[in-house]
């Protein structure tokens, strides 16, 4: 049992939005980012792995388990970090803390108060008092200690500074040393991805458009750049999605197509980022932001 994490043909319909035969997989050792743009299901899908949404069909599959059988016992190999309010406002983050742990069978003492003292988060204060980083410390302390085989993350970087969202990236990284664990988390934050992820899966209007190896997903798309008299030449190679620029055209294709065509001319290759591939890939399915 490789794969720790695994959807296969999910649906899940709300009124005026649907998450559409979603499916991919996430092995052990690995950290998948999951990306898309505002409202694309990634939130929803997350909520439906840990079954906050009840799913109308379809399967995940938690450490080789489907959750159908017994999502209680699995959620005790989770830790999870989403982006709403989960604690005891009124409580101190160390009284939170005395609630929270008796859940967890494998809670560990030791390793919280590593992170408390590391993260610097203040034990004796309310968490309502908490900055909105400060408490996504607090949140990720707790998920990081009860000895978790999975971590599941709603934009664990939203409302970070730089210093610590570099530093919650090396934790992520010092994590996955133990190769029995995986890391999924979704963000808006790509280059944080491009420092970390090991896999992207990429959503768009509720279906998973891809998910890939970090480092096939630079192979498999490139930007071709031309001058403005290259139009024809750039278009009538179906281009993915294709953008007029000060300086001419610039095109997201296939990695293969986009090798043929330079082949033939001498028009520009360059290798896109996450965001470049998002952009590209919105734009092209007709969704305007
Ligand atoms: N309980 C619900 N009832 C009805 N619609 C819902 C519900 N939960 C989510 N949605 C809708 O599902 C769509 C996807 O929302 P979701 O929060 O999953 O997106 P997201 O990719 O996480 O977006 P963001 O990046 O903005 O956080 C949205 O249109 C949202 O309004």
């Amino acid at each position: 049992m490789d794969d720790i994490l695994e959807l296969s043909h999910v649906n899940k319909s709300f009124k005026g939005f649907a998450l559409d035969d979603v499916s991919f997989s996430l092995k052990k050792g690995y950290i998948m980012g999951f990306i898309g743009p505002n409202g694309a299901g990634k939130s929803t899908t997350i909520r439906c792995i840990m079954d906050l949404v009840h799913i109308d069909s379809g399967d995940v599959r938690l450490f080789g388990e489907s959750f159908k059988n017994n999502i209680k016992a699995l959620k005790q190999r989770i830790g999870f970090v989403y982006d709403q309010d989960v604690f005891f406002e009124e409580l101190t983050v160390e009284k939170n803390k005395r609630v929270i742990a008796p859940f967890y069978e494998r809670w560990d003492d030791d390793i919280f108060y590593r992170y408390i003292k590391e993260f610097d988060v203040p034990l004796d204060k309310k968490v309502k008092a908490l900055s909105k980083g400060t408490k996504m410390k607090f949140a990720l302390a707790v998920a990081l200690s009860h000895h978790a085989e999975l971590i599941i993350m709603d934009e664990p970087t939203s409302g970070l500074d730089p210093v610590f969202r570099k530093e919650l990236l090396d934790v992520l990284l010092d994590v996955i040393q133990d190769e029995n664990k995986a890391i999924f988390f979704s963000t808006h934050i790509t280059t944080d991805l491009e420092k970390v992820a090991d896999y992207i899966t990429f959503i768009l209007d509720g279906k998973i458009l891809f998910s890939k190896e970090m480092e096939d997903l630079s192979e498999a798309y490139l930007l071709v750049k031309g001058p403005r008299s290259a139009e024809s030449e750039i278009k009538a190679a179906h281009p993915i999605s294709i953008k007029e620029t000060s300086l001419g055209f610039e095109a997201l294709m296939e990695g293969k197509e986009a090798r043929e065509l330079a082949d033939q001319s001498n028009l520009h290759l360059e290798r896109p980022n996450l965001d470049e591939i998002m952009y590209y890939l919105v734009k092209s399915n007709g969704i305007n932001r």
